[in-house]
């Protein structure tokens, strides 16, 4: 009956990760040159001051234009006027590349939001429909009128009207609409699979669903806004950064305006060359200054600081991976370890139960029957599938007594059964093997040394071993056990490798024994492990971890993982998981695949460095920018200068024409960049500081030289008398 879960396909929708692993593929983050042109109207809609005023450097400079703007009318010149244009193109640039960043989320939201069609959706009413076999009501409402704790039911054809978990039954689902995968994926009640999500639709059988959202915060709500960046927030970083960013500019600010040489400058060379025709007006000093300061203060990484913090996150939608924070992202690229969970996470969390082996003295069929006995109502994947173990092999049909109590599953106690009452009252335990045999010393029953033997044949192989037990007026003894068996996903260890290269530790926990967790932790390829963990003992060892000052990622699938995932530093919950755990975590991966962690790691490095090269690059850009026009401008007033001006420049005005130009045209030549984001190869974070401040400082220093000279022997061509 239980339908198998098709292997699914842990494959991302847009890209495949690298075969090889080693380097970030480009693929989504190339620009088409139309896509600029798209974003050109959106891009002037920023130039409202209102809203530039967010980047104080764009402010800055957009004051510098306006200011420009009203000397050129006032005493017109040609240079006065190109200055103005390139001013503003400088702010348009600016604009363009957050447009730009933007505009990539702006498609997906918009597909997104053909996903979130009104649907009507069938809400139970009157007894609780937990209850199995008790009659309810039906009653049809629109699915926007459902609020968390509600019950619906949604049957094969029909989709589910909101997000929430499967309190009833199995069905298959397709989720193509939000992971972009189509291959169906199993849904059921009680365990850790029991998740869905509005939108996407069951396509066999019948679920009974508990609503987990109140209107218009659901997942696909969320989507919808994280990739279009509405919710964006700085980050920390961004933040920090920004303000030195203003430093600077406050610095410069008040350097030009106290400018001594420059009084030398407007007096001297103004007043000493009147045949440079275009500086005899007034205004001219005006402009220069404006120009002077804004070739000084950092534009280039002030005008894509947003675009890169921007695309970075759609990067992960790229992976399928919604952030809901920057913050996450930027943590990833600092990640120190990795811990995983067992069942669900490394494992395809499909456990099984394959095997009855019991004890001496204990037939096989004793052994099945009291399994059944103890799972009739345990509603985890793990109880029902011992249930139908027991059935297809031993032909068993065990009705429960009406007057059972049943205890349900529970990570704490790791053990799940029911107490029946009546003569020679029965209690039928199964679970972890330590928890069961405690509770058989418990109820003065002796555990028999064929157990331990037992126990290790099953965890050898990676299976879990259910220990089961029972008491019978009073008396307890041991059965036997079942064994479960899960499988390992393919391709780990290869990836966990890679993590170890990147310098990043992998721990996986489990609430499985010591010897399976070995068996898996091998067969996986992990660094280290920490079996019969408790939901406590999780996020202890991510307390710990982190109190020694390193950045800790979570990646779990299940209700007992939500608060460890809540307290690591980057939180990555599966998509076939519990609600509890999308909650908790600030990512998920909707491939659920366990290594998608190193391509989030991957990214937020990327996003990490490409931010620390082009803040270098401004920065170096600026200074250098300055040498390269500064001998030209003052060879008038000072003519030993006139040795340092090895660029020879045409004219003054030229010179500082050039600087300008090439100031507004390197942003717009470094947005490629900002957008794809600087190549990444796992190498230690020093190597790749020392080696991207070298590219980039450098490349800083050398490009203003070259761009300056290329444009001015250009300018002299086609404005004569510059
Ligand atoms: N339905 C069940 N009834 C009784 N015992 C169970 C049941 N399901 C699991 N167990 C036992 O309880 C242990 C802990 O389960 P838990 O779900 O907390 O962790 P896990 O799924 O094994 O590991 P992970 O933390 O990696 O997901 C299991 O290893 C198993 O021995
Ligand atoms: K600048
Ligand atoms: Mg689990």
């Amino acid at each position: 009956m239980t339908p198998q879960a098709p292997a699914r396909a842990h494959r991302p929708r847009t890209q495949p990760p690298d075969t090889d692993g080693r380097s970030y593929r480009v693929g989504a983050g190339t620009l088409d040159p139309t896509q600029l042109w798209r974003a050109l109207p959106q891009a002037l809609r920023k130039l409202n001051p209102a809203t530039l005023v967010r980047n104080p450097v764009m402010f800055v400079t957009e004051v510098g234009a306006a200011l420009t703007t009203g000397l050129a009318v006032a005493s017109p010149s040609v240079f006065g006027w190109l200055i103005t244009v390139w001013l503003w193109l400088t702010v348009v640039f600016a604009n363009l590349a957050e447009a730009v960043a933007e505009s990539r989320g702006r498609a997906q939201a918009d597909s997104l939001r053909r996903t979130r069609r009104q649907t009507t959706a069938r809400r139970l009413t009157g007894r609780h429909p937990d209850s199995p076999g008790l009659p309810h009501d039906e009653q049809e409402v629109s699915a926007a009128e459902l609020r968390r704790g509600d019950f619906v039911v949604v049957e094969a054809g029909e989709l589910v009207p909101g997000d929430g978990d499967v309190v009833q039954g199995v069905a298959s689902v397709d989720e193509s609409a939000i992971t972009g995968e189509s291959a169906p994926v199993i849904r059921e009640s009680g365990g850790d699979r029991c998740a869905v999500t509005g939108g996407t639709r069951v396509l066999s059988d019948r679920i009974v669903v508990r609503i987990t959202q109140e209107p218009g915060a659901s997942f696909l709500d969320r989507m919808i806004s994280l990739v279009e960046g509405a919710k964006r927030q700085k980050t920390p970083n961004e933040l920090a950064l920004n303000l030195l960013l203003v430093a600077l500019t406050f610095v410069f600010l008040m350097a030009t305006v106290t400018l001594q040489p420059m009084a030398i400058f407007s007096t001297q060379v103004m007043g000493s060359v009147p045949d440079t025709g275009a500086i005899n007006s007034d205004g001219v000093t005006g402009i220069v200054l404006v120009s002077l300061l804004v070739c000084l203060i950092p534009t280039t990484i002030g005008a894509l600081l947003s675009a890169i913090g921007i695309a970075g996150m759609d990067r992960m939608v790229q992976r399928n991976v919604l952030a809901m924070s920057g913050r996450a992202v930027e943590a990833a690229g600092d990640v120190h370890t990795l811990l995983l969970d067992k069942t669900g996470t490394i494992t395809f969390g499909n456990r099984r139960a394959a095997l009855f082996l019991p004890v001496a003295h204990v037939r096989d069929r004793e052994l099945a029957s009291a399994a059944l006995l103890s799972s009739l109502a345990d509603e985890t994947p793990e109880g029902r599938s011992v249930v139908t173990l027991a059935r297809e092999q031993y032909g068993l049909d065990t009705v429960p007594h009406a007057d059972a109590q049943w205890v349900p599953f529970s990570a704490t106690t790791r053990m799940s059964g029911v107490d029946l009452g009546g003569p020679g009252a029965r209690s039928l335990r199964k679970g972890a093997a330590t928890a069961v045999a405690d509770w058989v010393r418990e109820q003065g029953g002796i555990v028999p040394a064929g157990l331990d033997a037992l126990v290790k044949r099953v965890s050898m192989s990676g299976g879990t071993p259910l220990a089961v037990a029972e008491t019978v007026d009073g008396t307890a003894r041991v059965l036997g056990i079942i064994h479960l068996k899960d499988m390992v996903k393919p391709g780990l260890s290869e990836r966990f490798r890679q993590l170890r290269a990147m310098g990043i530790r992998t721990v996986m926990i489990t609430g499985d024994n010591p010897a399976t967790a070995a068996a898996i932790a091998a067969e996986a390829g992990v660094d280290d492990f920490l079996a019969e963990a408790t939901p406590e003992d999780k996020l202890a060892l991510i307390k710990q971890e982190q109190a020694g000052g390193k950045l800790v990622a979570m990646t779990g699938d299940g209700t007992n993982d939500a608060p460890a995932l809540a307290q690591a530093d980057v939180g990555v919950a599966m998509n076939t998981g519990t609600s509890a755990a999308k909650e908790a975590g600030n990512m998920v991966d909707l491939d659920s695949d366990p290594t998608k962690i190193i391509e989030i790691v991957e990214i937020g490095k990327q996003l990490l460095i490409t931010r620390g090269a082009l803040t270098a690059f401004s920065i170096t850009n600026d200074i250098a920018k300055y040498f390269a026009i500064l001998p030209a401008m003052f060879a008038g007033v000072y003519p030993a200068l006139g040795a340092l001006n090895i660029m020879d420049l045409h004219s003054p005005l030229s010179a500082i024409l050039s600087a300008v130009i090439f100031n507004a045209v390197v942003i717009v030549a470094l947005i490629p960049l900002a957008l794809r984001g600087v190549r990444y190869r796992p190498s230690s974070a020093s190597a790749l500081l020392t080696r991207n401040l070298w590219v980039y400082g450098l490349g800083g220093i050398i490009a203003p030289f070259l761009a300056i000279k290329f444009i001015d022997v250009a300018l002299v061509q086609f404005i004569p008398g510059i």
